[in-house]
């Protein structure tokens, strides 16, 4: 018999890992900017500038300033002002060490200026990524968009309003706004949030297309393994924003650097995108050929809206909702408060705070192709995700204890929790096209998102605020001296609890309807 001769292009294995690399680039750049903020929490949260000494110390410089004045009071002293303090300039000041006043003699690092930001603005700016897709129900509107344009114009669409969000939170954050407010809140925040929010429209709807986009490459081929794969590019820019934002914001003095970086990238990603652009068109051509000479003249049926009712009706897929909506409330929200917990919980030197949450996406990024692997060949999906989300709360209750407060520990946790994000979005995402078609993927992938965005909006805010009013610790002067972080992880590990139960409702709804969860995806 003749062979096919034929072939899709994304039969060739160069071209459809070629596209996946391309389009994993541009979410990369998304999630770089996701979370490039993050570890600046307490440069955010700090009045006035703060002086880094290069024993990785800091102190704001206000109070450096009057520490410094009280040792020279008796003597005939220049007048200090925050101006003369620069990098590379010796300090003696007045301090309390163990318990006595003593002469502390320190060199300066660098001088970076904080924004004076309350705890409750900075849990409104993290939660502003999701508001405009859930309050305008943007991303509602995204899956349609996706299911009715296309690929091509949704992603060039999406990661054009990523790039322009991004604009925003930098002009935001480079700017002085002074005192000025917008609806008795600081007007820098509310900018910021703005930048923030049209950036989230454009990286939800742009996940949802490059979720679409692997499906159409691979459906029936390595498609766990492509998704895990994905989700490990995208962790790589969580890492380094992680990583280097708080370094960088250091050094340059200024929060609005990393920002800058990350709007640059976003620059190159949607470049990016416009080539993978070409190969989809090229993918296409390539269908139509195939079909045309298989004889298939029958054009697939587009999407309808009646379609959507399929979706609403099946327990499956409402039951993947909720326990992403579960599962992720309890990790990307975590993550934006999670150097400063490293800070004033684990006694963790600023300098190197931000790089104990980064080694959560970087186990990640090895893991989540290593389990999508898994799931691609051996199958038991249901059952990752179970395991996932007993470890995403075992983690939280561990944070929420108020002993053991040891950096080593703290480490061993974030890597247990990096498995755990690794379990759970390599089983889940390609458990969706088992429980809903192709057609109707987009607007699938869209609703998933929606819910879940509720939960990044809002619990940022909640734990924003219980942080503000509960967990805040105060000296008879008024002065912060800490937290406590007892109340905000046991939320956290609520959200776990959760997803437990949800996730062995779903294994026992896949038993009954036969999705094949637990079944693996490559076709032998
Ligand atoms: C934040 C975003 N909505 C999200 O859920 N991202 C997932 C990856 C989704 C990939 C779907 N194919 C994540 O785990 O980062």
């Amino acid at each position: 018999m003749k062979e096919q001769i034929q072939k899709k292009l994304s039969d060739s294995k160069a071209a459809r890992w070629t596209a996946l690399i391309i389009v994993s680039f541009t979410m990369m750049c998304g999630y770089f900017l996701t979370d490039v903020m993050s570890p600046l929490e307490n440069l955010l949260t700090t009045r006035g500038s703060v002086a880094y000494f290069t024993d990785d110390t800091s102190v704001p410089t206000d109070s450096l300033l009057a520490k410094m004045e009280l040792l020279a009071a008796d003597e005939a002293s220049p007048s200090l002002t925050v101006e003369s303090l620069e990098k590379g300039l010796q300090v003696q000041y007045l301090d309390c060490v163990d318990g006595n006043q003593q002469v502390v003699e320190k060199t300066v690092a660098t001088i970076a200026s904080g924004e004076g930001w309350s705890s409750t603005e900075y849990g409104f700016f993290s939660g502003s990524y999701g508001y405009i897709n859930v309050f305008l129900l943007m991303l509602f509107f995204g899956g349609l968009i996706l299911d009715k344009m296309g690929i091509r114009f949704t992603g060039i669409l999406s990661s054009g309003l990523m790039f322009a969000g991004a604009l925003i939170k930098w002009y935001a954050l480079a700017s002085d706004f002074g005192d000025a407010t917008f609806l008795g809140m600081n007007l820098q925040v509310v900018v910021a949030s703005l930048g923030f929010s049209i950036f989230g429209v454009g990286c939800e709807i742009s996940g949802i297309t490059v979720s679409k986009v692997i499906v159409k490459w691979f459906a029936g081929k390595e498609l766990a393994l492509a998704m895990g794969l994905q989700v490990a590019m995208a962790r790589i820019g969580t890492a380094v924003a992680l990583g280097v934002s708080l370094p960088v914001a250091r050094m340059m003095g200024e929060v609005s650097y990393p920002v800058l970086f990350g709007a640059i990238t976003l620059c190159i990603g949607f470049l990016c995108y416009l080539v993978y652009c070409v190969m989809d068109k090229k993918e296409d051509a390539s269908v139509q050929a195939a079909r045309q000479e298989a004889g298939e003249t029958a054009e697939e049926e587009g999407f309808k809206m009646s379609d959507l009712k399929l979706i609403f009706c099946s327990k499956g897929f409402w039951l993947i909702t909720l326990l992403c909506l579960m599962f992720y409330a309890g990790v990307f929200p975590f993550l934006k408060f999670a150097t400063k917990l490293m800070i004033f919980k684990y006694n963790v030197p600023e300098s190197f705070a931000g790089l104990i949450p980064a080694l959560l996406p970087f186990g990640t990024i090895l893991l989540t192709p290593v389990f999508g692997t898994l799931y691609d060949r051996i199958g038991r999906g249901a059952t990752l995700m179970i395991i996932g989300s007993v470890m995403l709360t075992v983690v939280h209750v561990l944070f929420a204890l108020p002993v053991m407060n040891y950096w080593w520990f703290a480490v061993v946790v974030m890597v247990i929790l990096g498995i755990a994000f690794s379990l759970v979005p390599s089983a889940m995402w390609p458990s969706v096209p088992k429980i809903i078609p192709m057609k109707q993927l987009g607007s699938a992938y869209a609703i998933i998102f929606y819910i879940q965005n509720i939960g990044l909006a809002m619990v940022p805010l909640l734990i924003g605020w219980v942080i503000n009013d509960f967990a805040t610790q105060y000296n008879e002067a008024g002065v912060v001296t800490g937290y406590n972080y007892t109340v905000p992880m046991t939320i956290f590990a609520l959200f776990g609890a959760c997803a437990i139960l949800i996730s062995l409702m779903l294994r026992q709804e896949d038993a009954k309807k036969h999705y094949g969860l637990e079944e693996a995806n490559m076709k032998k």
